[in-house]
């Protein structure tokens, strides 16, 4: 999005009637967007942020953007390791430095983890858990992680998996993590259609493209009514 969209969406969204006590809403702009929703002070929204640097505190990284900077802009979560920053290199050590550093800033993480397609076809849901979480066993952490399970394939696909699977995977992650302090999520292609569902067997929604639109976001927001 750039700075008018921003904008744009920020108006609309400030002026709906959103009863703030079904969910918690986390925005997660562009890190320079950040100030912008700042400036609205919406109380119901919690700022969230796309990314952050494995160092903990600014120094002399050219162009790192440190967790303890982000909590500072009042950023409350990070989203890691998602597959779109798996993709230009991020790997399992560079997650954990992040989640660490993210941990020490006081924002929660959002850690992405997903299987490809030929994965999906291939493997079955305990397998996929295990070769994809296997990086988080032993991480010793007293304070909330999310863990956000994104099936890559289904990604701005329009695809999703029925909600027998995806409930498979959380399950046998809740089972793997064997840790309170863990939250599960699902996202990939969540649309107000699907959003019911997938809320009945998972803490909350990762909401990609149908988040850009106000319309389309208050639509699965409501979808939190009645659960
Ligand atoms: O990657 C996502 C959110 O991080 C999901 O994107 P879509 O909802 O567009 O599939």
């Amino acid at each position: 999005m750039n700075l008018v969209s921003v904008q744009t969406f920020m108006d609309n969204f400030s002026t709906l009637n959103i009863n703030h006590n079904n969910a918690e809403i986390i925005i997660c702009p562009s890190v320079i967007h950040i100030p912008i929703l700042k400036d609205y002070n919406l109380s119901y929204v919690n700022i969230g942020a796309q990314d952050c640097s494995i160092f903990q505190n600014f120094g002399a990284q050219t162009g790192e953007v440190c967790a303890s900077m982000l909590a500072e802009l009042g950023v409350k979560y990070v989203i890691l390791g998602h597959c779109e920053r798996r993709y230009l290199g991020e790997n399992e050590d560079m997650i954990l430095s992040k989640i660490d550093a993210s941990l020490k800033a006081n924002i929660i993480p959002i850690v992405c983890f997903g299987e490809d397609e030929h994965e999906h076809l291939t493997m079955d849901t305990w397998t996929i858990v295990q070769q994809k979480l296997s990086f988080l066993k032993g991480l010793n952490h007293k304070n909330t992680i999310v863990i956000a399970y994104e099936p890559i394939w289904s990604i701005g696909s329009g695809k999703i998996p029925d909600n027998l699977y995806i409930n498979s995977i959380l399950t046998h992650a809740k089972q793997y993590l064997k840790d309170d302090g863990y939250l599960f999520v699902y996202g990939g292609s969540v649309t107000a259609k699907n959003a019911r569902d997938i809320l009945k067997i998972s803490d909350g929604l990762l909401i990609g493209s149908a988040s850009l639109e106000v319309t389309k976001l208050y639509d699965i927001m409501m979808c939190y009514h009645g659960l």
